[in-house]
């Protein structure tokens, strides 16, 4: 990582991630950068720094992996630290036990010695056996079952975490691949990290066991066996942080794959697909994106590979080296036969720890990295809470909205979404808001939820600021209809039910809501009534129609008896009939609530009591039917062309 805390860092390169593929999908080039990055170090110093960094950043992540791994289970915790302690002195108790046999064998041989004595050290080598072959089940046991948890524990933590995050989070494009690296990448690396760390520990115990061994041959064969690993280290350690870049640089591409891969194989596409003849086109994108991102993924693997077993091979000759060195000790006498089986079996041990000890290092510093992505997704904090002393939502809200001199533009945008926008809605009335595409009338709605804080200016329920309130409860006395409401693969009754949870097994009032959003009639006549599953992910499920989609819908809305309901275009899928029984019906609905929706159909906007129209992100007009007809503005233009449209006469706006 290159200067700075890691989540800085990583910002910044999540950043550059994010902008360095501009665009990887439907149409044009497909590039993925070089991982190399830029700024790499060139000179011995600047390098020395990055090590330290590395270093330092990797073993400051250790302390909140123990915690991850410790809060996924206690208990395996405890045993993958005690086998690993005890299978870190077992090489070098076996190597001593090797040595042991061997010159009792030669002792034996040699008329001094006995083959009880032979017995004696078999029978404890055949024990220290034992022991490596059950710490090595308990390692595997544990190993496994903590990532089974981990896995569960992390993606529990990123679902109550996102369910905590704000709407913003989830519309923004870099936000998406935070995500898809925390719950995808993320669960495995705790436990990978842990062992590494403890692979370590276990390496390290048998490496200063290993060391006292050579050291007491000769100490320069130690500090050889020691020191040529490094070179093999280095190299790993830089190719872990690229190969970390290339993930971050692909993560988009797959993300792109995927989607290019859901418009073939999911239903609700597949019907554009067949008839643009898309698919041919679809499935050779997705083939070429993988075919980029494979040849990128194959230079840096190859290239790891080969650079590192390069300077691995250092070792192997310097092993050799010391295998030699000691056989033509042996043979001059220094040393006896078990000495060399001793000496050789614990100068490759070293090696092998020395470089255990690297590898297991650059592993943790590569999941570190993917770890700070969890960090930091889990760090991202909502901007709308409640306050530390929120205000008590009045016993009965009265409904009276007023919008002082709002604004809002949405993060990263150039033009304001509303621009100081005003009015008032009295307690039980009923109000239209009417304007072309985009000119803000869903934002306003977002701002009243408060799934959004306005720029500027603000907004006042019963007279107080909404954000003096909590905001769920004042969620809670909102009852609404999104535009892209959600078709939820489950039960009818589940469907309508959901609007409120403390209703979902409420029958009566689940087919209350269905009779007021008139889905009742449609509903009653399907196989299971309301115990039929919609949607067509699960078995048995039901296909609905646009329409009766949008009725489903409408009935969760009208669940919660709320003090203000809030619907964005409720009938644009309905037919004329549904639309004028459901305005019919609106009426006694929202009799002691306020009610505010949006619609095209000015046929339905002019029985509102009052009618805002908006053009771009202002509020241009406001009043009655009647009143805006008679200024002869915008209302009166739209209107006098949609009820043109339906008497087939000619009139052109003015
Ligand atoms: N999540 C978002 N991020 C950035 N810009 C957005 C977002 N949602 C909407 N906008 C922009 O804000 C402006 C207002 O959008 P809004 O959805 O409020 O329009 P609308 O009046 O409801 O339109 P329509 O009649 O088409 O539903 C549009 O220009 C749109 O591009």
């Amino acid at each position: 990582m290159h200067g700075g805390g890691p989540p800085v860092g990583l910002r910044k390169r999540l950043k550059a991630a994010a902008s360095s593929v501009p665009d990887s999908g439907l149409t044009g080039p497909i590039e993925i950068p070089d991982p190399k990055p830029a700024d790499e170090a060139k000179d011995l110093r600047a390098r020395w720094r990055r090590l330290r960094s590395n270093v330092g950043g990797t073993v400051r992540g250790l302390p909140k992996v123990a915690k991850l791994t410790w809060q996924a289970s206690p208990v395996m915790t405890v045993v993958i630290v005690l086998s690993t302690l005890v299978s870190g002195l077992l090489p070098t108790v076996t190597a001593y036990v090797a040595k042991l046999l061997l010159d009792s064998v030669v002792a034996a041989v040699q008329g001094h010695g006995t083959t009880a004595r032979i017995v004696e050290v078999a029978a404890f080598q055949l024990g220290i056996f034992t022991a490596t072959a059950v710490t090595t089940a308990l390692t595997n046991v544990a190993q496994q079952l903590l990532q089974e948890r981990m896995t569960l524990t992390i993606r529990h933590q990123v679902m109550a975490h996102a369910a905590r995050l704000d709407l913003a989070f989830f519309e923004g494009s870099e936000s998406y691949d935070l995500l898809r690296q925390a719950s995808q990448e993320a669960p495995s690396r705790p436990v990978s990290m842990m062992t590494s760390a403890l692979g370590l520990v276990r390496t390290g115990v048998t490496f200063a066991s290993m060391v006292a061994l050579l050291v007491s041959v000769n100490p320069l064969l130690a500090f050889v066996a020691l020191l040529a690993p490094v070179p093999a280290f280095i190299s790993q350690s830089k190719y872990g942080g690229r190969a970390f870049m290339l993930a971050l640089y692909i993560s988009p591409i797959r993300r792109r794959m995927d989607y290019l891969s859901s418009l073939v194989t999911t239903d609700t596409y597949a019907k554009e697909t067949k008839l643009f003849g898309l698919g041919p086109y679809l499935v050779d994108r997705f083939k070429r994106l993988g075919q980029t991102y494979y040849a990128r993924e194959r230079k840096l693997t190859t290239k790891r590979n080969l650079v590192g077993t390069s300077w691995s091979l250092l070792s192997t000759v310097a092993g050799s080296g010391i295998a030699l060195y000691i056989a033509l000790e042996a043979v001059a006498g220094r040393l006896t036969i078990g000495d060399l089986a001793l000496y050789t079996s614990a100068a490759t041990a070293v090696q092998t720890a020395v470089q255990g000890l690297f590898t297991g290092f650059t592993g943790m510093y590569e999941n570190n990295l993917y770890l700070d992505t969890l960090y930091q997704f889990l760090g991202t904090e909502p901007a709308i809470v409640a306050p530390v002393e929120p205000r008590r939502m009045p016993e009965k809200v009265r409904g009276h909205v007023r919008f002082e001199d709002v604004s809002f533009s949405y993060p990263g945008a150039a033009e304001p979404a509303l621009d100081g926008v005003s009015f008032e809605i009295r307690p039980g009335e009923t109000v239209a808001v009417v304007g072309r595409n985009g000119a803000g009338k869903s934002t306003l709605i977002k701002l009243l939820c408060r799934l959004y804080d306005p720029t500027a200016g603000r907004i006042l329920l019963d007279g107080n600021d909404i954000r003096e309130f909590d905001p769920d409860e004042l969620r809670s006395s909102i009852s609404a209809m999104f535009q892209d409401y959600v078709t939820y693969q489950g039960t009818a009754a589940e469907n309508i039910g959901l609007g409120e949870l403390d209703g979902l097994d409420d029958r009566e009032r689940i087919a209350d809501s269905a009779h007021r959003a008139g889905a009742a009639e449609r509903i009653e006549r399907l196989p299971k009534g309301y115990d039929s599953p919609l949607g067509r992910w699960f078995d048995q499920g039901v296909s609905l129609s646009g329409g009766e989609w949008q009725k489903v819908a409408l009935a969760r809305a009208f669940m919660r008896d709320a003090p203000l309901l809030i619907l964005d275009e409720p009938t644009s899928a309905l037919d004329a009939q549904a639309e004028h029984d459901l305005f019919t019906r609106l009426r006694a609905l929202a009799a002691g609530r306020t009610t505010l929706y949006i619609s095209h159909r000015f046929s339905t906007v002019r029985q509102a009591e009052q009618i805002m129209f908006l053009e771009q992100g202002k509020l241009v007009e406001h009043g009655t039917h009647d009143e805006l007809m008679a200024v002869g503005g915008h209302y009166a233009d739209l209107f006098t062309l949609q009820a043109a449209a339906y008497l087939d006469e000619q009139v052109s706006p003015s």
